[in-house]
């Protein structure tokens, strides 16, 4: 499923009534009836709905939402927020339609008069405005979304809470706080945004028709459970511990060993055929009894940090990662800037690796082999030397910028973690819940993500799988076994056996 930008929201929309012929007031007709029949699943025939209807086509849809759920019954009054001259085109012709089939429609004279009416219904239809929103709410719609937002009725929008962007790179804004968003034809980027994602509440998207070889193919799409299922690697039954790939884990400390023993256990609980750690030997043992599975190579260590360069041969192994629990002693900076230099084979860098990386970012143009960065949203500022905010107002802009810059792949971790290609190509993968903020889910990731890159042909579909993976796990445990308070990193590990169950079919 693609992601839109307003703009490609428009063009598609556009490109649909001028070259593919579907008619405007059609595509409103369907994108009401769409909205109306999900609204049906969530209200009762007793209850109290008002319908808020704004100038523009947002509100049009609001015309045949309260027009359709009229015709089944339901008790819906609807407000028109804005003067009749503000209303034209598709708009108009579906408010004549309504008025037409003899419904009541209530002018907003005076906002106070209004608010009385809110505060009786149960349920309220948020169809005053849609992606053309622009700047900050004008009267009278920031009091109504204001009073909304402060009543105990059930706040359903249509399309996109009004207020809310539908684009990044707007942080200034007042949004209409919805519990359910009923958006049409393709989520908008804002849905995947930390700072307008909650004005959504649950979401659902709806077809109403609009043909889907009309839309300008976008850079972002939304990684999905069918697609996951189609690429999960399959094990071939004539397969040795070879075939699935010999992967090096570097990093580990001797205060931190459990980031590195959490990789490793995750990348052999993945599929990895063999999985050897470089740590400081001083970590060894902790490491290994967190997984005897794993052999380990001699590492130099001072003050129980790596140090040096490591005596490995590095195509001995079909994939390295690097950094999770290595810390940041400037002696541990020559082994990542040896594997950037000398490792022929597919390098993931995470944690203290990406500390360590920012000093000498200019390596990574050099590299042959695919290069894999997945810092959190602190990292990742950390290395365009911005801040957390600055990063999070465009997450989508500023890491393809730096994907494409840097030719990596870049995993921009979060509640929706974008993951881009060198190519700029950038898929969402939202699963997962708050039971993953807690230490030791990062390097559960790199784990696992290790695991599939050796695994599977597509880079990008590994970043993909492995963050799917990673996400349903947390919530097939958290809803059943665990709560997202107490979950754990190792839990999370151990879990893993229940998605592959699920999903790799
Ligand atoms: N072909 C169609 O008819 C379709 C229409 N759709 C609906 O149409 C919407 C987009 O329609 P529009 O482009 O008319 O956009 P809106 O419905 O968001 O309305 C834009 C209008 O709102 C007013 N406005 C903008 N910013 C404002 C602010 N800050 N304060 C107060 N008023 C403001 C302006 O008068 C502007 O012209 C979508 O969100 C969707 O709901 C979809 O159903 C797709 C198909
Ligand atoms: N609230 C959340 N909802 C969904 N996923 C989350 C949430 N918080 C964290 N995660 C996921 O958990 C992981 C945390 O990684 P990271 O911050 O590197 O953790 P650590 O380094 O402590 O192990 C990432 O994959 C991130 O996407
Ligand atoms: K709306």
């Amino acid at each position: 499923m693609y992601i839109v930008t307003a703009k490609e929201m428009y063009d598609w929309d556009r490109k649909s009534i001028e070259e593919a012929g579907m008619d405007g007031k059609l595509l409103m007709e369907n994108a009401g009836r769409a909205v109306a029949g999900q609204v049906e699943k969530q209200v009762r025939s007793d209850q109290y709905i008002i319908v808020l209807i704004g100038a523009g086509n947002n509100g049009g849809d609001g015309f045949v939402i309260a027009r359709t759920l009229l015709n089944k019954g339901y008790a819906v009054k609807a407000w028109q927020l804005v003067p009749d001259e503000k209303i034209k085109g598709d708009a108009l012709a579906h408010k004549q339609l309504y008025l037409g089939a003899g419904y009541e429609l209530d002018h907003l004279t005076e906002v106070n008069q209004l608010f009385r009416e809110l505060d009786q219904a149960d349920v309220v239809i948020d169809a005053m405005l849609g992606i053309g929103v622009e700047g900050k709410l004008k009267s009278p719609f920031d009091q109504v979304v204001a009073y909304v937002n402060q009543t105990q009725a059930y706040k359903i929008a249509v399309d996109i809470p009004t207020g809310v962007p539908a684009d990044e790179g707007v942080t200034e804004f007042d949004g209409l706080q919805a519990d359910y968003t009923c958006i049409i034809a393709a989520p908008k980027m804002s849905v995947f945004l930390q700072h307008t994602a909650p004005f959504y509440g649950e979401w659902e998207v709806v077809e109403i028709g609009l043909p889907p070889l009309k839309l300008n193919k976008p850079s972002q799409s939304l990684w999905e459970r069918y697609k996951a299922i189609a690429s999960l690697p399959k094990r071939n039954p004539f397969s040795h511990k070879g075939t699935h790939g010999k992967g090096l884990l570097i990093g580990g400390s001797y205060l931190m060993p459990g980031s590195i023993a959490l990789s490793a256990r995750a990348a052999l609980r993945s599929g990895a055929g063999l999985a050897t750690v470089a740590s400081p030997g001083s970590a060894w043992p902790s490491v290994s009894s967190h997984i005897p599975e794993a052999t380990a190579v001699d590492a130099k260590e001072v003050n129980g940090m790596l140090a040096g360069r490591l005596d490995v041969d590095f195509s001995n192994f079909d994939a390295i990662a690097l950094g999770m629990g290595m810390g940041r002693s400037n002696a541990s900076q020559e082994i990542v800037r040896q594997v950037m230099e000398e490792a022929d084979v597919p390098v993931l860098i995470d944690a203290d690796g990406l500390h360590h990386l920012k000093e000498f970012l200019e390596v990574l143009k050099n590299r042959n082999r695919p290069t894999i960065l997945t810092p959190h949203p602190g990292e990742m500022a950390g290395l365009l030397g911005i801040t957390v905010p600055e990063l999070l107002a465009r997450p989508f802009e500023r890491g393809r910028r730096f994907a494409c810059s840097h030719g990596v792949y870049l995993v921009l971790k979060g509640p929706a973690t974008i993951i881009t290609a060198p190519d700029g190509t950038q898929v969402v993968e939202s699963s997962g819940n708050a039971g993953l903020a807690k230490g030791g889910s990062g390097d559960v990731l790199s784990g696992i993500l290790l695991a599939l890159v050796m695994q599977s042909e597509s880079i990008s579909e590994a970043l993909c799988n492995g963050c799917f993976l990673h996400g349903k796990t947390a919530e097939l445990l958290t809803g059943e076994r665990y709560s997202q308070s107490d979950l754990l990193a190792t839990d999370l590990i151990e879990g893993l056996s229940q998605s592959f169950r699920t999903f790799s079919i």
